[in-house]
């Protein structure tokens, strides 16, 4: 990703079940991870290793996290790789359990939604 190529469906399989092993660990205890989840696919994945998993989808336009991301320091992702990212995001589904919350406000009003959002489930 340093070198501005995008990671495919198999480097990420073993990010996703590591994450989906910690999320059953979690089960009745609770726990927040972030992962990007892109695809229905992986989300589908990592409810099959944790089922009660339900997902907070941070959703913002190309151009402001374009700006947040070329503001930030030291980050091994390049902006150059944000239109894969993009192209291949799958938002959340009608049969998903999650909820998704603009990340244009600032950070306390985005947990405050966020919060709200997941009780509603
Ligand atoms: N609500 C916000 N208002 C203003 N700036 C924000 C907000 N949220 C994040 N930022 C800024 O946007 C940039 C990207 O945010 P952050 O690093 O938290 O995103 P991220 O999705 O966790 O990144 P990654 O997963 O790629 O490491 C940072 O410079 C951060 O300070
Ligand atoms: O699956 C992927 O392509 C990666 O996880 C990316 O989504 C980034 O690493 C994430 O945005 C944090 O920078």
């Amino acid at each position: 990703m340093s070198g501005g190529v995008p990671l495919d469906d198999a480097d990420r399989e073993p990010w996703l079940d590591a994450i989906g092993a910690w999320a059953r660990g979690r089960a009745g205890k609770g726990g927040v991870v972030s992962c990007s989840a892109l695809k229905r696919a992986y989300r589908d994945r990592l409810r099959a290793a944790a089922p009660g998993v339900v997902f907070l989808h941070l959703t913002g336009s190309r151009e402001l996290i374009a700006a947040r991301m070329a503001a930030r320091k030291g980050h091994f992702m390049t902006t150059r790789l944000l239109d894969s990212q993009f192209a291949t995001l799958e938002p959340l589904e009608a049969d998903e359990a999650g909820v998704a919350v603009d990340v244009a406000p600032a950070a306390a009003v985005i947990a405050e939604r966020a919060v709200a959002g997941l009780r509603r489930l």
